[in-house]
């Protein structure tokens, strides 16, 4: 286990947080202990991962009231996670949990709280065995994690199992909090052929109840509707502290200087115009073809649009594809970017991580979604928030969307005199605005955070 610093485990207030194994949850999980342990300095945090994602984050930057601690590999690599994801989600609920257990025997000091994912669903049970109390730490919009919940009204009322090219554009009006969702909109998982990933995720919400609250990594003003549905529906509390992105970095050092940095497209961004960059990134593990990567290199060269493209292992090849209007890079420091004064758009899949540093960026996007959650967050940016376009393709069909039809919406949308663009750069404005008085003093992610600390005091 690696050294915590200063903290004296025996005295401490000691949180064992333990997020799913892939970096749209380890991120978040990590952002809320950076958050924690900086308004309650004698908190010591253990965060456990395997050892194959230790190796993956061992490096960054933490707190030393933040330490690390690890479990044997006991699931199938990262790296070929998205290859088969049935195996790999079945993994993380029957495996994880007896290695946890024994790691918590194991721990110097006592266990006085855990923080899981709400994908690990045994750890509750873990927690109420050992009686430690439980957060159940939610990675996605409350609108997905109510749809998951009621799945069951879904398949009352008739509307699942469902065929998405035939019924796709039928709307449900009942599930709590949400108003009207086209089944076209409802995470991809529900209308896949094979059910075997839904059926693993209708298995972790049974155990929710059992938690001792829930921590949503939205913010309330985003999604008021299904947050107040919810907190009637449980009768334990549900606190919305979103983004769980590293803004408290940012305040630290918002410097773009490649020394400070060490990287080049840094160098490239402070070189161009404002505004005037297209960035773009499918996240941090999924993939579309090769086809569609060679279609999306062919659009932007074409568009003649200034982009910076995260394409991870296939940068090299791709940069020489699409020439030097733009830099592909294999992985950066995605919300320093999007922060960047020379960003002016974000094509994205939809993450919901993604999601939240672009509207604490305040930067338009083009969305496009290619599986579970993002298909719901693509309707939340397109038509419920407003500040984003479709990236205009028919999933239902599997078609690729085509460089031309790439190059025209990329030039359309990086137009910053159009009325259009006007008006979508008007609306994220409005929402960045939205999201920095969540996260200010009095503002709800703030006084949420405060509150969850204040209800766990008795036993921290
Ligand atoms: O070059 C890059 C590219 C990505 N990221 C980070 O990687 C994370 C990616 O997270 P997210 O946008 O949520 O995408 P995924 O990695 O695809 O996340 C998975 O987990 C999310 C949270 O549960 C879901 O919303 C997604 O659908 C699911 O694919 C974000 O923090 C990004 O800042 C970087 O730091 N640098």
């Amino acid at each position: 286990m690696a050294p915590a610093g200063r903290i004296d485990p025996i005295t401490a207030s000691h949180v064992v947080a333990v997020p799913y194994p892939g970096r749209g949850h380890v991120n978040p999980m990590m952002n809320l202990c950076k958050l924690l342990t900086n308004s309650q300095p004698h908190l010591l945090i253990t965060f456990v991962v395997t050892e194959e994602w230790f190796g993956f984050i061992g490096s960054e930057e933490k707190p030393p009231s933040i330490r690390f601690a690890t479990i044997p590999n006991v699931l199938p690599s990262e790296l070929a996670r998205a290859a088969d994801m049935v195996s790999f989600v079945g993994a993380t609920q029957t495996e994880m949990g007896e290695p946890f257990e024994r790691l918590l025997d194991r721990l110097d000091a006592p266990v006085n709280f855990i923080i899981a994912d709400t994908f690990l669903n045994w750890a509750v049970e873990v927690g109420n065995r050992r009686n430690i109390p439980v957060a159940s730490l939610w990675p996605m919009p409350a609108s997905v994690f109510s749809v998951f919940y009621h799945f069951d009204l879904l398949v009352r009322n008739g509307h699942h199992p469902f065929e998405l090219y035939e019924r796709g554009d039928e709307r449900v009006d009942y599930i709590p909090g949400i108003a009207s969702i086209r089944l076209a909109d409802i995470p991809t998982i529900a209308h896949m052929k094979d059910q075997r990933l839904l059926q693993l995720a209708c298995r972790i919400f049974p155990n929710v109840s059992k938690a001792q609250c829930l921590l949503f990594t939205s913010i309330f003003e985003l999604e008021p509707h299904v947050i107040k549905a919810l907190k009637q529906e449980f009768s334990f509390p549900i606190y919305t502290f979103g983004p769980a992105i590293p803004y408290f970095n940012l305040k630290q050092s918002i410097s773009f200087s490649t020394n400070q940095n060490n990287h080049h497209y840094f160098d490239w961004l402070n070189s161009q115009p404002p505004s005037s960059v297209l960035y773009i990134s499918l996240g941090s593990f999924l993939s579309v073809s090769n086809a569609q990567m060679d279609e999306i290199a062919d659009g932007l060269r074409d568009s003649g649009v200034r982009f910076l493209w995260v394409a991870r292992g296939e940068a090299t090849r791709l940069q020489e594809k699409c020439g030097d209007v733009g830099r592909v890079v294999s992985w950066c420091e995605q919300l320093k970017v999007l922060c960047h004064p020379s960003v002016g758009g974000f094509w994205t899949h939809c993450g919901w991580n993604s999601t939240m540093e672009g509207i604490f960026a305040g930067v338009p996007i083009i969305a496009f979604p290619i599986m579970m959650d993002q298909a719901t967050i693509r309707k939340h940016i397109v038509e419920d928030w407003k500040i984003g376009w479709d990236a205009k393709r028919d999933v239902r069909s599997g078609e690729l969307l085509r460089s031309r039809q790439i190059a025209e919406i990329v030039k359309k949308f990086m137009d910053l005199e159009s009325v259009e663009r006007i008006e979508i750069a008007r609306r994220a404005k409005e929402l960045q605005e939205v999201t920095r008085r969540a996260i200010s003093d009095g503002g709800s992610s703030k006084v949420n955070l405060s509150s969850f600390l204040s209800d766990i005091s008795s036993v921290i």
